[in-house]
């Protein structure tokens, strides 16, 4: 920019120079070309000027004036050239000629002083009213409406004008040389221009302005003053129109409006403001769409929505006061409903798996130590043997079916496990094995019992939670001793003790629970609702109490009979179980009731049978030495009498263990029967008795009958042992049978099982020699059997094997009962 300034400069100072010259010839610069400068020239010059300026620096100010300059420049050079030109062919042109170029000249100058007005206005800004006082005649109007309304008469001035533009020119390049960067406003050099034609104007609009920024803050003064820069702005745009179309008057008027309007209607907004702070707001926005109406409650169908609650309840009465019409708030029923509901009625079920242990704080029996499994001592182990005939017990069952009423091995109260059942865990005769895994999660409701102190029996045991009927409950575990360590310990240990937890057991065992499971705790009742049984575990004998017919209900004390007889009728034990049918002492359960203990009413002297209410009986109601049975009285039982009567039992044992050695189960049961069993034990006159039940079905099964088989339980009777022998030797017998019979003559039944394919490529489970009771009954066998009870015999062509064990069973069961 400095460069072509400098170029500028130096190519406009001798054009400066020729105008100079020109000047001072006078008059005859009047004769100037057509190639003048002209506005719209100077606005293609401007316009190239910058394109070319467009990538360099463009102070504005500066720029403008720059082009403005050399605009000037380039006229009056051309002015001067012309001048000289005309010079040249003023005295070959004619008077035509001559009057053509007087016009032009004419035209020319009022160019030039409109170039030179412009220039003067951008190169000395801050001087343009010492311009206008200097040069008057271009102060007031602008150059169009000046050079429009000048008379050509004047055209002395113009050359005096002339002058000082050459002086101001001058004087302008020489400041541009040496500060080449002169900042002059832009809004200023602009302004000026308008200044010079619009005076009157923005001083008034100047001096509203003034006394609003006296008036206003600050915010509102650079309001003022945007608005005054955008009307600068606005009012310059016209600058750019040619001149030639002279239209000032509304151009000066739109800025001076612009201005005002804007700065007035911020200054009446801000002084209404002002003088009326505390005026309402304006109103609220209208809302373009309907409120959404939301429902506080269900309508049924033809009800009219209300802003009100339902009324649920709400009286005949107030509802007739009120006097409006009332809405139906519900459906009606449907016709015949509330018969239909009657009629046909519904199932329901009351909870019945209720948890509810005792609380905190209850007493403890002392001198309990607890163990959950048997523990062989002294002698015991050695002279324990194991249960060979446990290779003789397996058992068919099929999975639909489980090991349910018609297991062998249940009926046998030998529990099913791996070794002789292929069942999974569809095998119902696996209670010991539940049990080992519900104490093993351990919990109160796994337990399932819990210590309570009864008022007048001691301890006991209740639970906590529901068992299903015939539902394994706690193990009986203690000590397993002989029955020469039961005596020693009666004679010694518990001489002194008032309860003894001694349990005949197995093989002339004993299990004492005085260190044992919470079982020992269990009393006895004559009608008790669970029983204590006996059974095989894996060749080993374990005792157990089972839920009875009626299961367990949360809370119930269990118990379950002794069904021991006292040594001697001296030894009687008064029973404050407060059954409704109490034989009044712990004894055996009579067999008729004729035989039930009586009490004399000793008021009335009559005798009669009476209900003893195990809370409410008083001690003096069950004199010791009034209980009848049979005509004979009978002693209760006191800890010394249930010594003696241990000891009796213990060498009776101990002789008998020596004299019966094949009849040594039923000889124990009869021998017991007869002279009185001095231990409690497991029913075993019962289990002489038993006889084989078909499948029972369990009470409340309907509501509380496992889902599965497995939790099925055992209600069957024990067997004799005389009965599983004969069991087992026809089971045996049928076996040999069949190894003589041609394989192709038994075919199995269930061909898709390997168990029971026969053939020489048997089932992986069992060998046919170690498994004789998988084997049919024999042809013979059966036949003779149904000769001899054709009606309860049925053939056993097409039955299961275990089908034939079992009716090979009953046949003898019922061949020995006779
Ligand atoms: C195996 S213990 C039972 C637990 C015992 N109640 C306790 O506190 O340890 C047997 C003894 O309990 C008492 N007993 C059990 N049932 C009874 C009953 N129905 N009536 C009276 N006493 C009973 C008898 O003293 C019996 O000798």
């Amino acid at each position: 920019m400095a460069r072509r300034t400098s170029r500028v400069s130096a190519s406009a100072t001798p054009g400066l120079a020729g105008v100079h010259a020109h000047d001072t010839a006078d008059d005859m610069s009047l004769d100037v070309p057509e190639q003048l400068l002209t506005p719209e020239a100077s606005r293609s010059e401007t316009s190239s000027n910058n394109e070319n300026a467009s990538t360099e620096e463009k102070p504005a100010p500066r720029r403008r004036s720059t082009r403005v300059a050399r605009v000037s420049l380039q006229a009056a050079d051309t002015l001067d050239n012309n001048a000289s030109a005309e010079e040249d062919e003023t005295p070959k042109s004619s008077s035509q000629a001559y009057v053509d170029s007087l016009a032009k000249a004419k035209r020319t100058r009022s160019s030039l002083r409109h170039s030179i007005a412009v220039m003067e206005s951008s190169l000395f800004p801050g001087t343009a009213n010492d311009t206008m006082t200097d040069d008057h005649s271009m102060a007031p109007d602008t150059p169009v409406s000046k050079s429009s309304q000048e008379p050509p008469s004047e055209d002395m001035a113009t050359s005096l004008q002339q002058r000082n533009l050459r002086k101001r020119v001058k004087k302008a390049l020489a400041q541009d040389e040496g500060t080449p960067k002169i900042k002059t406003p832009k809004s200023s050099s602009r302004g000026s221009v308008r200044r010079s034609t619009r005076l009157s104007i923005v001083d008034k609009a100047s001096d509203l302005l003034g006394r609003a920024s006296s008036v206003l803050g600050k915010r509102s003064r650079d309001l003022s003053e945007k608005g005054k820069e955008l009307g600068r702005r606005a009012s310059l745009r016209p600058r750019n129109v040619a001149p030639e179309k002279e239209e000032p008057t509304p151009a000066l008027a739109e800025p001076a409006s612009k201005k005002r309007r804007v700065s007035e209607s911020d200054l009446s907004k801000l002084q209404a403001q002002e003088a009326s702070p505390s005026e309402e707001p304006t109103a609220p926005p209208v809302q373009r769409y309907k409120p959404k109406r939301w429902l506080s409650h269900g309508l049924y169908t033809g009800q009219e929505p209300t802003d009100s609650p339902p009324k649920q309840r709400r009286s005949k009465t107030s509802a007739k006061a009120s006097g409006i019409p009332q809405q139906r708030k519900i459906m009606p029923m449907p016709m015949f409903v509330g018969s239909r509901m009657i009629q046909n009625g519904r199932d329901y079920q009351v909870p019945f798996d209720i948890f509810s242990p005792l609380p905190h704080g209850q007493p403890k029996p002392d001198e309990w130590r607890k163990t959950n499994k048997n523990v062989f001592i002294g002698d015991a182990a050695s002279e324990w043997k194991a249960n060979k005939k446990l290779e003789l017990s397996t058992c068919m069952c099929e999975e639909e079916t489980g090991c349910d009423e018609d297991c062998q091995n249940r009926y046998m109260f030998y529990e099913c496990d791996s070794g002789n059942c292929r069942l999974g865990p569809e095998c119902g005769n696996r209670n010991f094995h539940e049990l080992k895994h519900r104490t093993k999660a351990g919990g109160k409701y796994n337990v399932g019992v819990e210590v309570i102190k009864t008022a007048d029996r001691g301890y006991g045991v209740r639970s906590n939670r529901t068992f299903e009927p015939n539902q394994i409950i706690v193990e009986y575990t203690g000590e397993i001793i002989t029955q020469i360590e039961c005596e020693r310990r009666m004679r010694s240990v518990y001489k002194n003790n008032e309860c003894y937890y001694l349990m005949y057991f197995d093989q002339n065992m004993i299990i004492d629970a005085t260190r044992g499971s919470i079982a020992r705790f269990v009393n006895h009742s004559c009608e008790p609702n669970c029983r204590m049984e006996k059974w095989t575990v894996a060749g080993k004998p374990r005792m157990a109490l089972f839920a009875g017919e009626n299961g367990i209900m949360t809370g119930q004390e269990l118990s379950y009979d002794y069904n021991f007889n006292p040594y001697s009728s001296k030894n009687v034990q008064k029973c404050r179980c407060g059954a409704e049918n109490c034989r009044g002492i712990l004894g055996p359960r009579p067999k008729d009731k004729d035989q039930r203990p009586k009490v004399v009413d000793e008021k009335k002297g009559l005798k009669k049978t009476k209900k003893l209410a195990g809370t409410k009986r008083k001690l003096a109601d069950a004199d010791e030495n009034t209980t009848v049975r049979g005509g004979k009285k009978r002693r209760m039982i006191t800890s010394k009498s249930i010594k003696a009567s241990v000891k009796k039992a213990v060498a009776k044992a101990t002789s008998a263990r020596g004299k019966a050695a094949a009849k040594k189960t039923v000889s124990r049961g009869k021998a017991a029967t007869k002279k009185g069993v001095k231990l409690p034990t497991v029913k075993t006159a019962a289990r002489i008795k038993a006889a084989v039940r078909g499948p029972r079905r369990k009470a409340g099964t309907a509501k509380t009958s496992p889902a599965s088989p497995a939790k099925k339980a055992s209600p069957l009777k024990r067997p004799s042992a005389e009965t599983k022998k004969q069991i087992l030797a026809a089971a045996a017998k049928g076996s040999r049978a069949q190894a003589r019979k041609s394989p192709a003559k038994s075919p199995a039944k269930s061909p898709g099982k390997p168990g029971r394919k026969p053939g020489p490529k048997p089932g992986p489970r069992k060998a046919p020699t170690k498994s004789p009771i998988k084997a049919r009954m024999p042809d013979s066998k059966a036949k003779s059997t149904a000769a001899s009870n054709p009606a309860k015999v049925k053939p056993t062509k097409g039955k299961s094997l275990g089908a034939s064990v079992r009716s090979a069973a009953q046949t003898l069961m019922r061949s020995v009962k006779g």
